[in-house]
């Protein structure tokens, strides 16, 4: 017997977003299924950010469509793109932890000003204080809610930073180069976080990322943008083994080949 498979949790048909006449992504269609992880990769300028910004209702895309759950993001008004951010966490690049605020005010601003704010609002403190507790066990740094961000290493900021994401139990998640700055070693334990996000809570992700060696690690399908088109479309496989000189050139890091540097 068959079986049907699952409806994409996100769907990109033809996504086209345009500045003053300037085409920063072009005819973008791909789908991401419930629980599958995502790397965009490209050249710097390809238009990484503004997928991710565009998915998570930040930036208005022009044209095709940008389906979450079945429900279409393009044309909507801010109004009606709260339910839909609401099933999304974002960790953004460098983790952009308030600084003034201790680890456990961080992640409970996750909770009581973040988009389903109004349900957590009702939420004991002392319900806010153990779910705190239990994501930061989750991201392996128990018992760390009262130190300041100044205080706390890289890779722990991006933890803590996931952990806030992860505070309202997101559907999707979005990083903006999750591994940016890390040594190999701590990039590879925030790997792991998104990969075990996946398997433990069905989480779907959005990895925009320059580390190949993270990408190849954690992607399920990979998109490999190049002047905001999408150059590759595949899983990790189909990218090793594509014939495309682009491609290649920019997975090898080769300085000759047809990619212009702007
Ligand atoms: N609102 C905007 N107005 C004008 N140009 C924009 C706007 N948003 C994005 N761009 C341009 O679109 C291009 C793609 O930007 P984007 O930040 O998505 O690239 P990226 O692939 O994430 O790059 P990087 O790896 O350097 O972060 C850039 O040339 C950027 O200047």
């Amino acid at each position: 017997m068959e079986t049907t498979p699952a409806p994409p949790r996100i769907r990109l048909k033809d996504l086209c977003y345009t500045v003053d006449d300037r085409e920063i992504l072009s005819g973008i269609t791909l789908d991401i299924a419930p629980g599958e992880i995502l790397c965009v990769m490209g050249l710097s300028g390809a238009g990484k950010s503004t997928i991710l910004r565009c998915i998570a209702g930040l930036v208005p895309a022009t044209s095709g469509e940008l389906l979450i759950d079945g429900v279409d993001l393009v044309g909507k008004q801010e109004r009606e793109l709260l339910p839909i951010r609401a099933k999304m966490g974002v960790v953004f690049q460098y983790a952009a932890l308030f600084d003034s605020m201790n680890v456990y005010a961080n992640i409970a601003f996750g909770l009581l000003r973040g988009p389903r704010c109004r349900e957590f609002k009702k939420t004991p403190r002392a319900e806010i204080t153990r779910r705190v507790q239990e994501l930061l066990k989750e991201v392996g740094l128990p018992g760390i809610e009262k130190r300041m961000p100044p205080e706390l290493s890289g890779g722990m900021r991006r933890r803590v930073g996931l952990a806030r994401a992860l505070a309202t139990e997101p559907e999707i998640v979005l990083y903006d180069e999750p591994t940016s700055g890390l040594d190999p070693v701590t990039a590879a334990a925030i790997d792991d976080l998104i990969v075990r996000t996946r398997n433990t809570k069905g989480v779907t992700s959005v990895v925009v990322s320059h580390d190949m060696q993270s990408i190849f690690r954690i992607a399920d399908k990979i998109v490999m943008l190049y002047e905001g088109k999408a150059q590759i479309y595949g899983t990790p496989d189909d990218v090793r083994n594509s014939d495309d000189p682009i491609v290649q050139q920019f997975i090898r890091g080769e300085i000759d080949g047809p990619i212009e540097i702007g």
